[in-house]
């Protein structure tokens, strides 16, 4: 199991942000985690990173659960790419760098790296797409090119479990598909880490994101095999919205159905 969650909840001021979360995640499977802003999918993220502890409930993260555990160790297995990571890192180092800085999930690289690391380094840069932009620095890159790199600097540390934080975020349509393709492909390799994708568009939601979770106000909505949970009637359910999803070359588009347009009501 990578990672199994039990009846977990966080408190905060009196708030109830998780309620009593279930989260089962098998190995092969790869995971989108769904639901509107403040849903709490940040929080269930910081708790699988272990940054926050449940008020109630367990959580095992690769067999190791909480409490029992150096959690430190632990997020050596966990690569995690979010928009906080991309304002903590320096804008003056070059990609090659960045990456390579994934070896020691340090902020910086203060290490020593070999011939192997960076050949490694390039190998996912690479796959990813990003070979030509080695020596440019981190501030001189698109927000496309810039999650690319990020993904390529996850990687490094051959995680077992792979967190992509809304990467499509700020992506105008074209590079978001581009890097739809590329985390395909990492998906497809072989070696392989469990990847939870986690967005607010179900259109983001490739076929190899075999299972879902929704997230609604602190609880889980529904969770389970991708296509039965990616219905019409789910979601208009989920949304509290009528909503018709079309199914097309296995992804899934969402359109709203209202009399009535939204930005027109009062
Ligand atoms: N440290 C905190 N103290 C108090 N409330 C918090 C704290 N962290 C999160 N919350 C609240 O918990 C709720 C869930 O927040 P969270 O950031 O987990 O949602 P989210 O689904 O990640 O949202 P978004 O998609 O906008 O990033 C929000 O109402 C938020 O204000």
């Amino acid at each position: 199991m990578i990672i199994d969650i039990n009846k977990a909840r966080w408190e905060r001021n009196d708030e109830l942000i998780l309620k009593d979360v279930n989260w089962q995640v098998k190995e092969g499977e790869h995971w989108c985690l769904l639901g509107l802003n403040g849903s709490g999918k940040t929080t269930l993220l910081n708790m699988i990173n272990g940054y926050i502890w449940p008020s109630n409930g367990e959580i095992t993260v690769l067999g190791k659960k909480f409490g029992e555990y150096d959690l430190r160790e632990l997020r050596k297995s966990i690569g995690w790419v979010s928009t906080s990571l991309q304002q903590k890192l320096y804008g003056s180092e070059t990609a090659l760098h960045i990456v390579l800085s994934g070896k020691f999930a340090t902020i910086g690289l203060y290490d020593q790296t070999d011939d192997e690391d960076k050949e490694q380094a390039l190998s996912l840069m690479t796959s990813l797409g990003c070979a030509s932009l080695v020596s440019r620095t981190y501030d001189t890159l698109s927000q496309g090119q810039r999650q690319r790199v990020l993904i390529a600097r996850a990687l490094m540390a051959k995680p077992k479990l792979l967190i992509l934080d809304e990467p499509c975020t700020g992506l105008d349509v074209f590079a978001r598909e581009q890097l739809l393709g590329m985390i395909n492909k990492v998906v497809a390799r072989d070696d392989a880490p469990t990847v939870i994708y986690v967005t607010h568009h179900i259109e983001e939601i490739l076929p190899c994101f075999n299972k879902t979770l929704l997230l609604k106000q602190g609880e889980v909505f529904d969770s389970g095999a991708t296509e039965q949970v990616l219905t019409s009637d789910v979601m208009s359910r989920f949304f509290d919205v009528p909503v018709e999803v079309e199914r097309r070359d296995g992804r899934n588009w969402l359109f709203v159905k209202q009399t009535e347009p939204l930005w027109t009501s009062s």
